[in-house]
Parts: structure tokens; C-alpha cells; sequence
């Protein structure tokens, strides 16, 4: 487990002047960073998603492959849920309905590669839709991906909390479960099932975070050490990415908002923000 508290962590911070251009460098970043990498050493790209607004940045993503000519053989593309509300995927509510909806209806990935809940323990409980998912689906997709989720995509809440993880909660201080249940989440609806920190910290080679709108301003002025006075203009060979303004950013002391307690085993490159300028400034 990393040491949040001495560990110096910078991160990559991508700005893009507006929302809808967070799209376009997701994808890029997803494509070029992520999945080809993946497809090179292992022959197989994992990839967890989470909702709220994210799947609505992912809709670009089938057509950023076809205007620049790339492949990502979907057929190799595994997608597990980051978080999930315990709900059928049919309920408007669900994570797994909105990705569906917002991508992958979209791309050829097997039906049986896009990892939902186990909608037959709904009537159990929230834990043992947890258990499932972690015993079923996680620790085999770490298996046959080289013990890593290859890539995980992150929002983040104006309170700070990222997958099902909310400031202050006990979840946050979990060490050995890889998905937890929650039942009071303080978001609607209450019972959910999440990825904790020993998989985003631990077992994740790329995390990217996607957020926009002003409401996400105290949180990133928050987790990010002067961003307005330190920041390190860097440049890029990503032509999405180059539109976007790329800054390294120092992370700091994170409490209480857990979306700044995520840190990637290296940091550095394998943690990304991708926001827009209203996000931020
Ligand atoms: O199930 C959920 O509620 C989501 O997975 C949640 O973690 C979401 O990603 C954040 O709340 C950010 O959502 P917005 O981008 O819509 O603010």
C-alpha cells in the first residue's frame, strides 16, 4: 500500500478549453496510452468505467478510431464497471445502462467482455453483489491481465468522492477487499457496490479522472498544490492532447476528498486529469 502521506506524487493535469473537447483526449489518451500498450503485452485490454457523466465522454471514442485509421480490436477489450448502484442495468439509475447507452452499444465488444452486476443477488444484498463481482469478475480480468487493471476512468463529485468512495467514510480506510458494498451512500441511490483503494492504488497501470463544470472548482483547487503559480507547462506528442493545455501538477494532502487520495503505483504519467477550464479556473 503506497503511504499517501510522505510519498511525493505529481500527476498530469490536462486542460481543454471546453467540455466538449474532454472527449476527443479521452480517447486519445485511452487509445494510445492505454489500449495499444495493453494489446502489445498481453493481447488483451481491461478497462473499468464508472458513471455519472464519464460514459457521456466515452461516446467520442468509436469515432476517434475510425477518423485517425487506429484498430483497438474490440474483441480484446474487456470493460468492468468502476462502481455500480444496485439496480438492473435496465434501471435509468445504472452505471453499466448509461455506458451501454453512451458507448459500447456502439463498438463490436462481446456482450460476455462487458462485466456487469450479478443482477440475480440484487434481492440478497449489496455485499454479495460485491463479492461476486470481485470473486467473478475482477480477479479473473486481473489474471489474464497480468495482475493490473490496464486502465480505469474516473469522475469525481463536487464533494470529492470518486467511484463509490465519499469523504469520510469507512470504505476509505479499507486494505483488503478489491469491491466493497456501501448501503448509506450519501449520493442517491444508497446501496452500491465500488473498487477500493487497494485495486486504484495498487493494481491499476493508468488511472484517468474526467471532470467538468465549475461545481469541480473547490475540489481541484483542493488536491492540487498551487495550481495557479506552480504548474509545469509541458508539451506533448498526442495531437488531442496538444490542444489541451498539459500541465504537471504536485498532488497534495488529499483529505477528506477521496478522488485526491488516488495514487497510481508510479504516479507521474499513469495518473491524468483531463478537465475543462471552467473546472478550474
Ligand atoms: O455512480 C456514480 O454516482 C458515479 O460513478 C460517480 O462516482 C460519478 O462518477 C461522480 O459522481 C461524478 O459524476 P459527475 O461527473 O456527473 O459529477
Amino acid at each position: 500500500m503506497i503511504d499517501m502521506t510522505s510519498d511525493a506524487c505529481t500527476a498530469k493535469l490536462l486542460i481543454c478549453p471546453t467540455a466538449s473537447a474532454i472527449g476527443g483526449v479521452l480517447s486519445e489518451l485511452i487509445i494510445e496510452s492505454c489500449c495499444m500498450p495493453a494489446l502489445v503485452a498481453r493481447g488483451v485490454f481491461t478497462i473499468a468505467l464508472s458513471g455519472g457523466s464519464l460514459p457521456s465522454f466515452l461516446q467520442e471514442l468509436p469515432s476517434y478510431c475510425r477518423r485517425t485509421g487506429v484498430d483497438p480490436q474490440w474483441e480484446k477489450w474487456h470493460v468492468l464497471l468502476a462502481d455500480e448502484r444496485c439496480v438492473a442495468s435496465t434501471d435509468a439509475e445504472s452505471n453499466l445502462g448509461s455506458i451501454q447507452s453512451n458507448f459500447t452499444n456502439s463498438v463490436p465488444i462481446p456482450k460476455y467482455q462487458i462485466h456487469g452486476i450479478d443482477e440475480e443477488l440484487l434481492s440478497e444484498s449489496a455485499e454479495a453483489v460485491a463479492s461476486a463481482y470481485e470473486a467473478k469478475v475482477l480477479r479473473p480480468l486481473l489474471e489474464i491481465s497480468g495482475g493490473m487493471i490496464d486502465c480505469i476512468i474516473l469522475g469525481f463529485g463536487p464533494d470529492g468522492h470518486t467511484c463509490s468512495l465519499f469523504p469520510n467514510h469507512p470504505l476509505l480506510k479499507e486494505k483488503s477487499r478489491f469491491v466493497a458494498s456501501i448501503d448509506d451512500s450519501p449520493k442517491p441511490p444508497p446501496s452500491r457496490i465500488t473498487l477500493t483503494f487497494p485495486v486504484l492504488n495498487n493494481l491499476s497501470r493508468q488511472i484517468i479522472f474526467c471532470g467538468a463544470g465549475s461545481s469541480k472548482r473547490p475540489v481541484l483547487r483542493s488536491i492540487f498544490k498551487s495550481t495557479t503559480h506552480k504548474m509545469i507547462a509541458e508539451s506533448t506528442e498526442l495531437k488531442h492532447c496538444f490542444a489541451a493545455k498539459t500541465l504537471t501538477v504536485e498532488m497534495v494532502d488529499p483529505a477528506p476528498y477521496p478522488c485526491g487520495m488516488v495514487r497510481t503505483a508510479q504516479c507521474n504519467d499513469s495518473l491524468v486529469w483531463v478537465v475543462d477550464a471552467d473546472a478550474l479556473e
